[in-house]
């Protein structure tokens, strides 16, 4: 075949390789989903199951790594992880600079997120409901009405806000080394 022939095959190939990558990424968040939700009630992940029937890691290729550049989806997926995991970690309790950090970070992501579409749309959002961040519920619950917002758009379901917390949670970090000080319910604090 020249080189200027077309593969009649090649569109069959171009749908398998975006419908395997599709289904690669979904059994990862399900499998990462699965371990996360039996660690938290002391029994073992699915990667500790697997590892219990002796199938080699290396046999298990779930997701298929690339070197090149994220697509708009992959970027969003792991902003909304940081965004979630961010607001299941801040404290019950947040202090003034706390409130007024994570309010700027919402700013500046507004203008600086690297997809110009959802930077825009993340600025009307903002807008029209500004970050609610007097606690750990709140900004968990702004987040997910903001996620919710841009579900919408996109034409996809909504996610039950009830079940935030259970979907997300804190980080897993041992000893919760990793999470943030706040303050007491004496806030400011009195100067003695
Ligand atoms: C700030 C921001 C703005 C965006 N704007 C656009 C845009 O304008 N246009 C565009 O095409 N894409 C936009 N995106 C990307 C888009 O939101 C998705 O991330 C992307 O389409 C991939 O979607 P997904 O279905 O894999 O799951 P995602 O929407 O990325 O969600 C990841 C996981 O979060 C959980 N989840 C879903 N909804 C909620 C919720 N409300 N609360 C808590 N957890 C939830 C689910 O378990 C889901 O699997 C934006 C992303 C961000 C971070």
């Amino acid at each position: 075949m020249s080189s200027d022939d077309v593969n009649p095959l090649q569109g069959v190939f171009q749908t398998f390789e975006r419908f395997s990558r599709c289904v690669q990424t979904r059994l990862s968040q399900f499998v990462g989903q699965a371990d996360r939700s039996k660690h938290a009630k002391g029994k073992p992940g699915i990667s500790a199951s697997l590892a219990a029937m002796e199938i080699p890691a290396s046999d298990i290729v779930i997701k298929k790594q690339s070197a090149g550049p994220v697509t708009k989806e992959e970027l969003g997926r792991a902003t909304w992880t940081f965004l979630h995991t961010l607001a299941a970690q801040y404290p019950e309790h947040p202090t003034r600079q706390q409130k007024k950090d994570v309010k700027e970070l919402m700013a500046i992501l507004s203008r600086m997120y690297p997809c110009k579409e959802c930077a825009d749309h993340f600025k009307e959002i903002l807008r029209a409901s500004p970050v609610q961040a007097g606690s750990q519920s709140e900004l968990s619950q702004w987040m997910c009405y903001a996620h919710n917002v841009v579900n919408r758009s996109l034409g996809k379901l909504t996610f039950p806000c009830e079940r935030v917390d259970a979907r997300w949670g804190k980080l897993d970090c041992e000893q919760r080394a990793c999470d943030l000080q706040g303050t007491t319910l004496d806030f400011p604090p009195r100067i003695p």
